[in-house]
């Protein structure tokens, strides 16, 4: 669907995007992880065909954005990072408006319209005014706008960024039964959890470049432990802080990251690393044990955390 070679992105000596490599399969969920600035946007805007090539190859649907742009982007669905909906028009307007530009005629666009406000549970707020609905609802109708031309690719560029927990399990709930009906998804995130919910394969960027690519169970399995015991300790306990304790427990991990407010000490058992930890005499003031996640992918990579 997607097919990039040493794609690069520059805006004067700005270089967003430094040469990446990227192959999206037709009907997986695929993801740019990365934090801010890493370069996620200038790729998916890239992708969207509403961006030029700085350097590099990319096909799209097997067409060349440079060529092929009003062909590529009438099959695309793109939903951006910001709202862009028309706050004069109510609920549905917003959508039949949308399916009338692609050309479709409006009995069509009167069926898709009310196929959409199903599908994205908005049907009794079709002629409430955009204003009026919440963040979510905001995404959902985004989302189901992005669909009135039926694409076979859907761009989502940080499609749960500000919305609350519940309205993200909600839109995460949508998107992957889009993808049970064959959708090809191309989703970034700066949320972990995000990649892990929503992703088959994924690629981790950092300052334009690619660090990992792969499952999140491979990257988590390739880059990481098992399991990560945190350990925080109080101001005095350490004298000389984190850095202090890191040095007494490194034998108890594979690895050991000092974060400013506790150290990752990275094990196939972590409750054995807390166990050995209070045994020597050091008394942490907080534990947990967790699973490895691709934030432990990104710090090992990189040095820095997703929220950096
Ligand atoms: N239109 C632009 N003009 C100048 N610089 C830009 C422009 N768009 C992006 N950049 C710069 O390119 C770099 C990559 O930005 P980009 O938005 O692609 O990153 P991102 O990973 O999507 O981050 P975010 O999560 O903040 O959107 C940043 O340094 C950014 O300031």
């Amino acid at each position: 669907m997607i097919s990039a070679r040493g794609l690069r992105k520059s805006f004067g000596d700005i270089e967003a995007v430094r040469g990446i490599d990227v192959e999206v399969r037709r009907g997986e969920a695929f993801g740019f992880l990365g934090p801010n600035g890493a370069g996620k946007s200038s790729t998916m805007r890239m992708v969207a065909a509403v961006s030029p090539v700085s350097g590099g190859e990319l096909r799209i649907l097997g067409m060349d954005p440079a060529v092929d742009g009003p062909a590529i982007r009438g099959r695309l669905g793109v939903c951006p990072q910001e709202d862009t909906l028309d706050t004069e028009l109510n609920v549905r307007d917003n959508l039949y408006i949308y399916g009338r530009y692609f050309g479709m005629p409006k009995k069509e666009v009167r069926d898709r319209v009310a196929e959409l406000l199903d599908f994205v549970q908005l049907t009794d707020k079709a002629d409430a005014k955009v204003e009026d609905l919440s963040g979510g609802m905001k995404r959902r109708l985004t989302i189901a706008r992005s669909l009135v031309n039926r694409p076979d690719l859907l761009l989502l560029d940080e499609p749960t960024t500000g919305l609350d927990p519940q309205a993200r399990h909600v839109l995460w709930d949508r998107l992957f039964r889009l993808k049970q009906a064959g959708v090809t998804l191309v989703i970034t995130t700066h949320y972990m959890d995000e990649a892990e919910q929503l992703c088959d394969r994924l690629v981790v960027m950092d300052k334009g470049l690619i660090v990992a690519e792969g499952s999140p169970l491979d990257l988590i399995r390739e880059h990481s432990s098992r399991e990560v015991a945190e350990l925080r300790f109080g101001v005095a306990a350490g004298g000389g802080g984190h850095e202090a304790v890191a040095e007494q427990v490194a034998d108890l991990g594979e690895r050991v990251e000092v974060l400013p407010d506790r150290l990752l000490v990275y094990s196939a058992d972590g409750e054995e690393v807390v166990a050995k930890t209070l045994e020597r005499g050091l008394r942490p003031v907080a534990t947990l044990v967790r699973r490895s996640t691709l934030e432990d992918v990104f710090l090992r990579l990189t040095g820095r955390t997703l929220v950096d």
